[in-house]
């Protein structure tokens, strides 16, 4: 079975496929901005996370008043969504709440994936205070959420869906804070429902830390949705 998941300029969600994107890559998951303004809400947001985590301040009482009104506001104008109005990890809605790349998710790192013609999927970024563990290092659980969501999304890229079943993290080298990192994750081997598949991330030349992980994917799984599981 074959669908087209190629990248077109008027879908606000999907993938690209691997075969069209360039040597430099092409963006792999879309996720435009949402009509209703949810997705500069949580751009604002993040802003607010990194000032908190980051700054020093003598009174900010008025900002906690604020902050709270802005809580009861959208308490008030907003419909809840349970968990298990989501069908499958692969709809746009469920995504955007994702803590490691969702638009929609203040907490999620500005993880901006790029696919290339190999299905190699790579982001370029910079983490903030806000993700600090050692003093002017990345904590290393963000590593281990960044992996585990780059390898989930080389999975996609090849065609393939799996539950994280054993993930590996060799840390080599202190990951620098608002340095330059770039994080690549591969599809290695499929063996009937076993799907193997490593990454990395560098500062320069530097090897910063290493995974190796094993998916599963799951019992009963849709030609479908193994073709295509990111939707848009
Ligand atoms: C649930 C529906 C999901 C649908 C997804 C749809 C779309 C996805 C769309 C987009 C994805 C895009 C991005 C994704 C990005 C990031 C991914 C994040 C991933 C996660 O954040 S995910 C959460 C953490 N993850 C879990 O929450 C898993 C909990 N766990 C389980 O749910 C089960 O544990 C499971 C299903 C893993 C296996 O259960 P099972 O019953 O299906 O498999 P079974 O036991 O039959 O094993 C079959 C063969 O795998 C071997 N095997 C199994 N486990 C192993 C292990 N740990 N180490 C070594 N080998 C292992 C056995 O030894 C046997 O091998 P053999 O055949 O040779 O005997």
């Amino acid at each position: 079975m074959t669908t087209d998941t190629s990248a077109t300029d008027d879908r606000p969600f999907g993938t690209t496929d691997p075969a069209s994107a360039g040597e430099e890559g092409a963006p792999f998951l879309r996720q435009d901005d949402d009509a209703s303004g949810s997705t500069d809400l949580a751009r604002e947001l993040r802003r607010v996370r990194g000032l908190v985590a980051g700054s020093r301040f003598d009174d900010v009482h008025d900002a906690v008043r604020t902050v709270r009104e802005l809580a009861d506001h959208l308490e008030a104008v907003g419909t809840m969504v349970r968990p298990s109005d989501y069908a499958t990890w692969g709809v746009p809605e469920h995504l955007a709440s994702n803590p490691a790349i969702g638009s929609r998710n203040p907490v999620s790192p500005p993880l901006e994936p790029v696919v290339l013609p190999d299905a190699t999927v790579r982001a370029d970024l910079r983490l903030g205070i806000e993700y600090q563990g050692p003093p002017g290092c990345v904590h290393g659980g963000i590593v281990a959420l960044v992996f585990d969501e780059m390898l989930g999304l080389a999975n996609a890229a090849a065609k393939s869906v799996g539950l994280t079943a054993d993930l590996r993290v060799s840390y080599i080298s202190p990951t620098p804070l608002y340095a330059p990192l770039r994080f690549e994750a591969r599809q290695d081997r499929v063996e009937g429902r076993k799907i193997w598949a490593s990454a990395t991330v560098y500062t320069g030349e530097t090897l910063c830390a290493r995974a190796e992980a094993l998916f599963i994917e799951p019992r009963g799984i849709s030609d479908a949705q193994r073709d295509r599981p990111i939707e848009g």
